[in-house]
């Protein structure tokens, strides 16, 4: 077993990172961090639980500790991080130094040595380790996961960049509540209503999606080339973050090929067999009324992302639409390292 700890263990992100590793055949929690709030106290006494699967008894006893390298035990491997972006701007480079850190957060994830990976999409980036741990002196390293939304999108259009070649990609999300954690969004904000603005969140989509999709040039990442915009929306949904993509491809589209192709999309995860790998990783729905976040956000265990109404534009030419549906705290959070940390495991450690 390897031995992991989650640093922001207690937020709505670190209680999937525990849902999650709870029976984990290969990670086993010993270590948890959380503020200054939390620290010192039961992991049990320190949080309040918003999951619905009870607490997992074996990390209730767990003392939480500060988010400080000298307070992890050495036997520890890796360390899963849910912090806010401005903590772990400060605190992942230093758990870095000697421990590995699998990171859900956005502080580092555009730094140019180090990999921001979707298992199934670009996994040959966590070649960049080698030069992060060089040019930073670090026994450790740090790997990254990207935004929620980003995930899900990139997963469907892999198979489709891979096919075919894109113009230009528009995409509209109506995202969960859990995004912005427990206390982001006040009920008063948001029953029986929608906010129009996720701070930094279509900037993330637009960037991180053409890095995810470009190639490895030694070991720098040249993006992906065409347009891609995004326009961000808060629902008033718990988990699962809808999404309505729009594609102009450079060339007239069979919508059954590019069905086929999304469909069929299998990749290293899938041929590793990774305990956390979904058997596909887009599921496609034929019903006219799916993918609903309820219906759709838990598939495959939350790691599947599901599209939905794919179909030819029948106003512009060369274009197809759809709508998927992906889990934010697992395959958009928690899950995303956890896979990223399960490739690690079996391909590097
Ligand atoms: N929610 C989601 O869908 C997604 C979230 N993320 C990212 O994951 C991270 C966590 O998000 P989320 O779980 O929703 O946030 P929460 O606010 O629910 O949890 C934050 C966690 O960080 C801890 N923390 C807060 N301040 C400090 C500090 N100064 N020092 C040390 N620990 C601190 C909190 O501990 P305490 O309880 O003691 O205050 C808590 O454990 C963020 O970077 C977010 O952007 C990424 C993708 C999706
Ligand atoms: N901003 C996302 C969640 C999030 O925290 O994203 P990021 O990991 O890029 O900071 C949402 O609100 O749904």
């Amino acid at each position: 077993m390897v031995n992991v700890g989650v640093l922001g263990a207690t937020g709505m992100v670190g209680q999937r990172f525990i849902q999650l590793l709870d029976k984990h055949p290969d990670f086993e929690i010993t270590a948890l961090a959380a503020s200054s709030r939390s620290a010192g106290k039961k992991y049990e006494d320190a949080t309040t639980w918003y999951l619905d699967d009870a607490m997992p008894e074996s990390v209730k006893d767990i003392v939480v500790s500060e988010t400080d390298p000298s307070l992890i035990s050495n036997d520890v491997d890796i360390l899963f991080s849910s912090l806010p972006t401005e903590n772990a701007a400060v605190v992942e480079p230093k758990f870095a130094e000697k421990f590995i850190v699998a990171s859900n957060a956005s502080a580092m994830r555009m730094e140019k040595d180090v990999p921001l990976v979707i298992p199934e999409v670009n996994h040959e980036f966590l070649d960049i380790i080698e030069i992060q741990q060089k040019n930073r002196g670090w026994d450790g390293f740090i790997v990254t996961n990207p935004n929620c939304s980003t995930i899900a999108l990139t997963l469907t259009l892999k198979p489709i960049y891979d096919n075919y070649d894109i113009n230009r990609v528009y995409v509209s999300t109506m995202q969960a509540v859990s995004g912005a954690g427990y206390n982001g969004v006040p009920s008063m904000a948001i029953v029986d209503n929608l906010v129009p603005f996720i701070g930094g969140e279509e900037e993330k989509m637009e960037s991180e999606t053409l890095h995810l999709l470009g190639i490895l040039d030694g070991l720098e990442v040249k993006p992906a080339q065409f347009g891609l915009t995004a326009s961000c929306h808060r629902v008033a949904v718990l988990d699962g973050h809808t999404e309505s993509v729009f594609i102009e491809l450079d060339q007239n589209v069979d919508i059954d090929d590019i069905k086929n192709d999304i469909a069929n999309f299998k990749s290293l995860p899938q041929e590793l067999d990774l305990y956390s790998a979904p058997k596909s990783p887009v599921i496609v729905k034929e019903e006219d009324n799916r993918p609903q976040p309820r219906m759709d956000r838990n598939a495959d265990g939350g790691m599947a992302v599901t599209v939905g109404r794919l179909r030819k534009d029948p106003v512009f030419d060369n274009s197809f639409k759809y709508v998927l549906v992906g889990h934010n705290t697992i395959r958009g959070a928690a899950g995303a390292s956890i896979l990223n940390a399960e490739l690690i495991n079996r391909t590097i450690l």
